[in-house]
C-alpha cells in the first residue's frame, strides 16, 4: 500500500464505521489508516501462560485461565444490578463480573462450555473475581491466530465503554495489515539498515503490533525508536546547516585593541580553561561569516559573565553595539553593575534599560543607541519595545532564555537587517540527551569547570525540630562576618498547606535575631521593583545580614560574602530549583553551607532530592537525576518544545538510541548535504513530507 492510501480516512477501514471512528478520533486524536498503523501498544500480555484458579495470587495481575461458566446470575445492588457468573476449573472457583452489557451476555454466554478468560483478577469478598473478563470459547481459541504476546494500547482502558477495547484496537490493527497485505514504505536508506542492523520497516510495523517472539519485537522496538529519533535530529541538524548557510552573519574578524587591552590589563582573574575554550569557540563562530546561533550552559557560578563580557568587546572592536538581555530587573541590574565595574577605565560607553527606567531617562538612552554613542546595552524586555532601535547591534545576549517567549526573542533578532550574533547563557544545566533534542539546532558550548579556589558547598538535610540549632548555627556565621539567605517556597498563607508563610517567617526571624544587632532584609515578588531594589542593596552592601526572600533570588544573584543558604520547605522545590537557590552561595572563598529544613512527613521522592543535594554539587549529576524523577515534560523549556512527543522511544531511557540516531543524521548530512545521492531516497522522500506535518510519525510509515 502506497502512503496516500494510509491516508484513508478511518472510517473506512472495515470494522469501523461512524460511531467508531468518531471515538478513534475524538479519544485517540486517529484520522487514518496510517494514525492506527502508528498507534504503538505501550506494554505487552504474555499470553504464553494458563492460570489455574487455585494457583491465584491477591496480586491483582492479568492472568488467562481455561474453565467453565457453571452458573450465572444477576444480584442487585444499591447503583444498579451487576450480573455474576461461577467460573470454576478443576482447582477452584472464582467469579465473573459484569456491570455493564449484562443483557447481550445472559443471551450469548454458554453454560458448562469450555472457555478461555483473560484479565485482571480481584480479592473480593473472600473470592477471587474477574471484572469484564476477555473471552473466547476454547475451540475458537485453538483454531484462531495465537497471540503470544498481547500488544496492550494506550489508552484504551478508558474507552471500553465506547467499545474500543484493547481487543478491538489489536483487530482494527489486524485489518490493516490484511488490506494492505502488510507491505509499507520503507522509509529508511539501506546502508543504515545494513550498519545498524535495522529490520525492514513493514516487518518492525507487524512485530510491533502482533510480536512473533521476544527477540523481533526487541528488534522492532530499536529500529520504530531509531526512526524516531534519526528524524527528529536530521530537522534540527539540517536547520542548523541550513541556517549558517543562509543566515549570513556580520564578520567579527579583528581581535582589536579592546579585547586585548581588556585581556592584558583588566582581567580581574586568570580565565579557566574552561572558559578560555569557549571564548575560542565563539570567536570561532563570530569569524566565520555565517550568524552565531550558540548556548552557553554554565552551572551556577561558573563565570559566564565574563565570557560575555569578551564576547561584547569582539563586537565593538569590530565596530557594533551588543545587548544583554535579563529576565528580571534584579539580574539586569546586577549584570549591568558588574559589567560596567568590569569595563571601568576601558572608555565604553553602557547603560541599563528596564521597566522601571523614567520615561525622562529613558528618551536620551533610545537617542544614544541610535546615534552609536552607547556600546552596550543591559535590560530587561524593555529592550523588544520598538522604541529601541540600534545603529547597528552585532551581538544579542540572552541570559536564561527559556524565560523568554519565543516571540519576544525574534524580535531582538530582527533589531536588524542583518540579524545580530546569538547568544545564550543558561545557568539551568541541561543534561546532554535533553540538550540534543531541544537546542539540537543551536551550537552549544560548556563551561565544566569552576573557577579555582572554590570550596565546595556543604549540604545537610535538617527537620524543622532542629530549628534553634539551626538558628545558633546563623548566629556563628554572623558573628564570622558573614552573610546569610533565608528563602520560603510561598508568598502568602496557602489556604490547603501548612507550609511556613514568608512573612510569618520574617516575624519569627525577626524576633530571633532583633534589632539593633541584626538587619534583616526581606524581598519578594509582589514588592515594587524600586523596594526590591533597595532591600537587595542593602544585602549586596553589607548593611544587613539576613535576606529574607521568595524564589525571586533564585537566578543569578551575587553576593560573594553570603554564605549560607537555609531553603525552608525545601521539599516542595525541585532538584534545579534547589541547585540554582544554593549557588547563590559559595561564590566567594569561605566555606558555605546550604541547609534544607523540612517537616517529618516526607515523599520517596522528596527524599531523594534532598539526598541528591547532599550527595553532590554537580548541576549536570543533579539535572540527569531531575530528569529521571519527574521525566523530561516537566523539565524547563521541553513543554514549548514539542519535539519531546515520542511516541515510541523515550528521552531518558534511550539515550543510547538518540547518540546513535544523532552521530548518524550528522554524517549523513556531512556526505550528502541535500539528500541528493541515489541511495538517500527515501530519506529524502520522507524528509520532504517533515514541513507538512507536525507530528513526525503522520508521514514516516
Ligand atoms: N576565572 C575566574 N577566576 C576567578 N573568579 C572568577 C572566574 N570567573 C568568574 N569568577 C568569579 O566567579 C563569580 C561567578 O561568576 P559569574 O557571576 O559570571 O557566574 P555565572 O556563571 O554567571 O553564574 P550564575 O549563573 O550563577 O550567575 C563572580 O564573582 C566572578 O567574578
Amino acid at each position: 500500500m502506497n502512503a496516500n492510501s494510509l491516508q484513508t480516512p478511518i472510517v473506512y477501514l472495515k470494522g469501523v464505521g461512524p460511531n467508531r471512528a468518531q471515538t478513534l478520533q475524538s479519544e485517540l486524536g486517529i484520522h487514518t489508516f496510517q494514525d492506527l498503523l502508528n498507534l504503538f501498544p505501550n506494554r505487552y500480555i504474555d499470553k504464553t501462560r494458563y492460570y489455574k484458579i487455585g494457583q491465584l495470587q491477591r496480586s491483582n495481575a492479568d492472568v488467562q485461565i481455561i474453565g467453565k461458566v457453571v452458573h450465572i446470575k444477576t444480584v442487585e445492588q444499591k447503583k444498579g444490578k451487576r450480573l455474576v457468573a461461577s467460573f470454576v476449573d478443576e482447582t477452584g472457583e472464582m467469579e465473573l463480573v459484569w456491570f455493564r452489557g449484562q443483557k447481550w451476555i445472559r443471551e450469548n454466554l454458554k453454560l458448562n462450555t469450555p472457555y478461555v478468560i483473560f484479565g485482571k483478577c480481584n480479592w473480593f469478598n473472600g473470592k477471587f473475581s474477574m471484572p469484564h473478563p476477555e473471552m473466547e470459547l476454547l475451540k475458537d481459541h485453538e483454531q484462531g491466530l495465537k497471540v503470544l504476546m498481547q500488544p496492550v494500547y494506550p489508552s484504551t482502558e478508558k474507552l471500553n465503554n465506547k467499545g474500543i477495547t484493547n481487543r478491538v484496537i489489536s483487530k482494527l490493527v489486524q485489518q490493516i495489515f490484511i488490506e494492505t497485505k502488510g507491505k509499507f514504505t520503507e522509509t529508511l536508506s539501506e546502508k543504515l539498515m545494513f550498519e545498524l542492523k535495522l529490520i525492514p520497516k513493514s516487518e518492525a510495523l507487524f512485530n510491533i503490533h502482533f510480536p512473533k517472539n521476544q527477540e523481533l519485537l526487541a528488534k522492532a522496538q530499536f529500529r520504530l525508536k531509531f526512526e524516531e529519533l534519526f528524524y527528529i535530529q536530521l530537522q534540527l541538524i539540517a536547520k542548523n546547516m541550513l541556517h549558517k548557510q543562509k543566515i549570513k552573519g556580520f564578520n567579527f574578524d579583528q581581535v582589536g585593541v579592546l579585547f586585548n587591552d581588556f585581556y592584558k590589563n583588566h582581567l580581574p582573574f586568570e580565565l579557566t580553561g574552561a572558559q578560555k575554550r569557549v571564548i575560542k569557540e565563539i570567536r570561532a563562530d563570530l569569524g566565520s561569516n555565517a550568524q552565531m546561533n550558540r548556548l552557553l550552559q554554565g552551572d551556577v557560578g561558573s563565570g559566564k559573565t565574563i565570557v560575555a563580557v569578551m564576547t561584547m568587546l569582539l563586537a565593538i572592536d569590530n565596530g557594533f553595539q551588543a545587548c544583554l538581555m535579563a529576565p528580571t530587573e534584579i539580574l539586569a541590574n546586577q549584570h549591568y553593575t558588574g559589567i560596567v565595574e568590569l569595563l571601568e577605565g576601558t572608555g565604553i560607553n553602557c547603560a541599563l534599560l528596564t521597566g522601571s527606567v523614567k520615561q525622562a531617562h529613558r528618551r536620551p538612552i533610545h537617542e544614544k543607541l541610535e546615534s552609536g554613542e552607547l556600546n552596550i546595552i543591559i535590560g530587561t524586555h524593555a529592550l523588544l519595545e520598538d522604541k529601541v532601535k540600534f545603529k547597528n547591534l552585532g551581538l544579542a545576549i540572552v541570559d536564561e532564555q527559556h524565560r523568554f517567549g519565543v516571540a519576544q526573542r525574534s524580535k531582538l533578532w530582527h533589531k536588524n537587517q542583518i540579524p545580530p550574533h546569538i547568544l545564550i547563557m543558561t545557568a539551568t544545566p541541561i543534561p546532554r540527551t535533553l540538550a540534543m533534542s531541544l537546542y539540537g539546532d543551536l551550537d552549544v558550548s560548556i563551561i565544566d569547570e569552576l573557577p579555582p579556589g572554590r570550596k565546595p558547598i556543604k549540604t545537610v538535610h535538617r527537620y524543622d525540630s532542629n530549628r534553634l540549632k539551626v538558628f545558633q548555627f546563623i548566629r556563628d556565621e554572623i558573628k564570622k562576618g558573614r552573610q546569610i539567605y533565608i528563602v520560603y517556597p510561598l508568598i502568602q498563607e496557602s489556604e490547603a498547606l501548612d507550609y511556613k508563610d514568608l512573612m510569618d517567617g520574617y516575624e519569627s526571624i525577626a524576633r530571633d535575631f532583633p534589632l539593633p544587632d541584626y538587619q534583616i532584609s526581606i524581598v519578594h515578588g509582589q514588592m515594587k521593583p524600586a523596594d526590591k531594589d533597595y532591600e537587595m542593596e542593602r544585602f549586596v552592601k553589607g548593611e544587613t545580614q539576613i535576606m529574607v526572600a521568595t524564589t525571586v533570588i533564585e537566578v543569578g544573584v551575587n553576593v560573594p560574602n553570603a554564605s549560607v543558604m537555609i531553603i525552608e520547605s525545601a521539599e516542595r522545590f525541585g532538584l534545579s530549583q534547589l541547585h540554582q537557590l544554593r549557588g547563590r552561595v559559595g561564590r566567594g572563598a569561605d566555606q558555605s553551607f546550604c541547609i534544607l529544613m523540612t517537616g517529618h512527613k516526607l515523599s520517596t521522592e522528596a527524599k531523594t532530592r534532598l539526598q541528591t543535594m547532599a550527595h553532590t554539587n554537580d548541576g549536570f549529576e543533579i539535572a540527569e537525576v531531575d530528569l529521571k524523577l519527574r521525566g523530561p515534560g516537566d523539565i524547563m523549556g521541553t513543554q514549548q518544545s514539542g519535539v519531546l512527543n515520542l511516541k515510541i522511544a523515550d528521552i531518558v531511557k534511550d539515550n543510547d538510541i538518540l547518540k546513535t540516531a544523532r552521530y548518524h543524521a550528522i554524517q549523513l548530512l556531512k556526505d550528502d548535504p541535500g539528500l541528493e545521492k541515489p541511495e538517500n531516497m527515501a530519506i529524502r522522500h520522507t524528509y520532504a513530507q517533515l514541513a507538512k506535518y507536525k507530528n513526525i510519525w503522520n508521514y514516516i510509515s
